[in-house]
Formats: structure tokens, C-alpha cells, sequence
């Protein structure tokens, strides 16, 4: 499902983030990405949906080799993959229903279908009673719930998430971990970078740790492992 075959990424101003990157993900594996700041793992995770490119090596997402993609088909790419941010990213113009429903809209699905889809995953995260708000008006984790509805309203089998607590209190964080396992149990591969020990050593699943650009630790149900 996501293959990575010595997968090498060289920044243009010398960095060397992927240093011979080799991981193999199932369809429906839940895997946390740690490892100390500048480890490289953002910049893993950032491959599987195209955002940047390696410098050499493969990367196969569904059958397809991202590192040959034409720039022209990563938006088709990008559907049937959901991302969700540390920084929720919501356009601040567009409400609640607008943010999720824009991920539809771009893709000319008929205004009915919009709608049932829409009010599906906003049930789903909790926030129907919230669609016509303004991002700016909702808390972090709700504006989280709406970034996480955004993610999965095209029924991705992918969801990328890159320090999705990052910005959020324990109790809302762990709130938003349901969420994700949730969606994980509804058949989504779950892909997340993370600093959070303390919800990778609770809700135990495979984890990848990185130090300088390379994977120095792969274990199913395993543990954060840093101090810091
Ligand atoms: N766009 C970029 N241009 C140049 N260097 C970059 C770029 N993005 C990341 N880097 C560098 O690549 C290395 C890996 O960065 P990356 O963001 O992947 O690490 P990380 O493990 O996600 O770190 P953090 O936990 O701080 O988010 C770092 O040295 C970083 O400075």
C-alpha cells in the first residue's frame, strides 16, 4: 500500500532529511512516526502525499510510483489522501460546512452528495451543531474536528497526520486520538507524526522512530522511546 524503497530526499540548501528510507505499510495500519526534532520525520510523511519529492528511491502509494508522478496528477493523488496539520490550515473566510466541503467541491460531485457527505463526517467528529461557524470562533480541538472531517470526507484509505496534538491541551488531544482511531477502525491507513509520548505509550500501535534521516527503530505496538 505505502512502499518505500531507499528513499533518499537532499533539501536544495544541502540538507539531507532521507537518508536510504526503507518501510513497507499495510492498508489499515495505524504507525506513529517519532524521533527528535529535525529527525526527518515531517519530511517522510510529506512523501507520501507528494508535498515534496525524494531525490531518489521509489515511493509506491496505491500502485503508484510518487517519485515519477506528474506534478499534473497529484491532485487525483491527493483525493483519495487525507492530511491533517498541527496548524488545522481551515480557510478563515469559509465556515465550517464551506472548509469540508470545498475537499468535494473541487472535484464537481453533485450538490446533494455534498451535502449528505458533509453532514456525515461533521456527525461523525461531533460538530454538526457547528456549521455555520467561522473557525476563528471554535477552540483548537474543535477547529481540529474540522480539519479531520476535511481530511476523510472523500473516504481516503490514507490519512496523513503530522503532529496533529501539537497545538492542543491532553484532554482535547486525547479527544482527537478517538477520532483517529475511529477512523482507523473504519479501514483507514493511519500514518502520524508525533512528539506526544505519552498517547504513543498508551494507545499502543507500530511504531517508526527516525534519527537523522534514517529509521533506527520499527516495532508493532511499541514505544515513543525519547526523553525528550
Ligand atoms: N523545506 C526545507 N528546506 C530545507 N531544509 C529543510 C526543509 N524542510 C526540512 N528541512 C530540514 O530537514 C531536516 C528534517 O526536517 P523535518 O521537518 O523532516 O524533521 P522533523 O523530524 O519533522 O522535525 P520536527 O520534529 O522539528 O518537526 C531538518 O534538518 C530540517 O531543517
Amino acid at each position: 500500500m505505502i512502499e518505500m524503497q531507499d528513499v533518499y530526499k537532499t533539501y536544495p540548501n544541502g540538507v539531507v532529511a532521507l537518508n536510504g528510507v526503507n518501510v513497507r505499510i499495510k492498508q489499515g495500519e495505524f504507525v506513529y512516526v517519532v524521533g527528535p526534532s529535525g529527525a526527518g520525520k515531517s519530511t517522510l510523511v510529506k512523501m507520501i502525499y507528494r508535498e515534496e519529492k525524494p531525490t531518489s528511491g521509489t515511493i509506491m502509494v496505491n500502485g503508484v510510483n510518487l517519485a515519477k508522478l506528474r506534478d499534473s496528477k497529484v491532485p487525483l493523488l491527493r483525493r483519495h489522501i487525507g492530511v491533517v496539520f498541527q496548524d488545522f490550515k481551515l480557510l478563515p473566510k469559509l465556515t465550517v460546512y464551506e472548509n469540508v466541503a470545498f475537499a468535494l467541491e473541487v472535484i464537481e460531485e453533485s450538490p446533494k452528495l455534498i451535502r449528505s457527505k458533509v453532514m456525515e463526517v461533521l456527525e461523525l467528529v461531533g460538530l454538526k451543531h457547528k456549521v455555520r461557524s467561522y473557525p476563528d470562533e471554535l477552540s483548537g480541538g474543535e477547529q481540529q474536528r474540522v480539519s479531520i472531517a476535511r481530511s476523510i470526507v472523500n473516504s481516503p484509505k490514507i490519512v496523513i497526520a503530522d503532529e496533529p496534538t501539537g497545538n492542543l491541551d491532553p484532554e482535547t488531544s486525547w479527544e482527537i486520538m478517538d477520532l483517529f482511531e475511529k477512523i482507523n477502525n473504519r479501514g483507514a491507513t493511519i500514518v502520524m507524526a508525533t512528539h506526544n509520548r505519552e498517547i504513543v505509550n498508551t494507545i499502543r500501535r507500530r511504531v517508526i522512530a527516525m534519527e537523522n534521516g534514517k529509521i533506527v527503530r520499527d516495532e508493532a505496538k511499541g514505544e515513543y522511546g525519547y526523553e525528550a
